[in-house]
């Protein structure tokens, strides 16, 4: 199970987020200071079946060996195959409720919230945190709706949600902060480090201005 502190600065990535090698990438971005890593497959040229796990399951050994916590989006088949640390789920993907029957008490299962309903249910299902956004507009998820601003958050926080919450969507170092003033453990970040020219670098800025 993951402390809060774990979602301060969540770098999400899948092998089309990024022109490097994507071993590469997120050895950069755990050198900066990641503190959670979610694998994200999917979209254009995004690897299927064995290619994916086999991707997945070398990016998981980076993060345990720099002791991240390595979460699977949306494929919950593959989080089970590779005692994978925790899962997100979107409102769209698999309930929750279903994935709570699958996986041990220790996997961290986190759910896309962006209203007091969804939150309200997530809870009751047993989330262990909220993903909230698009905060701001985004080019990284082809079906982003419609940016719902780090005002969420704090509604989230005024309707008494206490689980944590990371913010998604378009952030950055310019941004990253008014996220983290609305009341967010955390934000979780594609682009901003995955498509920067220094990888480690783009890390370590989040983190300065997240601390
Ligand atoms: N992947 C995500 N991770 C987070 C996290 F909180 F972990 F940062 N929050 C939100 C999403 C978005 O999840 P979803 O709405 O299912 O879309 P997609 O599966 O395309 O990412
Ligand atoms: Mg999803």
């Amino acid at each position: 199970m993951m402390n809060k502190e774990q979602y301060l600065l969540y770098f999400i990535m899948g092998s089309n987020n990024t022109d490097k090698d994507p071993e590469e990438a997120l050895r950069e971005a755990v050198q900066g200071g990641i503190t959670c890593f979610q694998f994200r497959e999917k979209g254009e040229d995004a690897r299927e079946a064995s290619g994916k796990k086999e991707l997945a399951q070398r990016l998981q050994v980076i993060c345990r060996e720099a002791g991240v916590p390595f979460i699977v989006n949306d494929d919950v088949d593959l989080a089970l195959e590779l005692g994978a640390d925790g899962i997100h789920a979107g409102q769209e993907d698999t309930p929750l409720r279903d994935i709570k029957k699958r996986c041990s008490g220790s996997m961290t299962v986190g759910v896309s919230a962006k209203t007091k309903a969804e939150a309200e249910q997530a809870v009751q299902d047993g989330a262990d945190y909220l993903g909230a956004g698009p905060m701001f507009a985004t080019s990284t998820k082809e079906d982003a709706e419609a940016p719902v601003g780090p005002e969420t958050v704090r509604m989230l926080r005024q309707s008494g949600i206490t689980l944590p919450i990371v913010g998604i969507g378009g952030i950055g170092t310019e941004n990253a902060a008014s996220v983290m003033e609305a009341g967010a453990d955390g934000v979780s970040v594609i682009s901003a480090i995955s498509r920067a020219p220094d990888i480690q670098q783009a890390a370590q800025s989040l983190r300065n201005v997240l601390r």
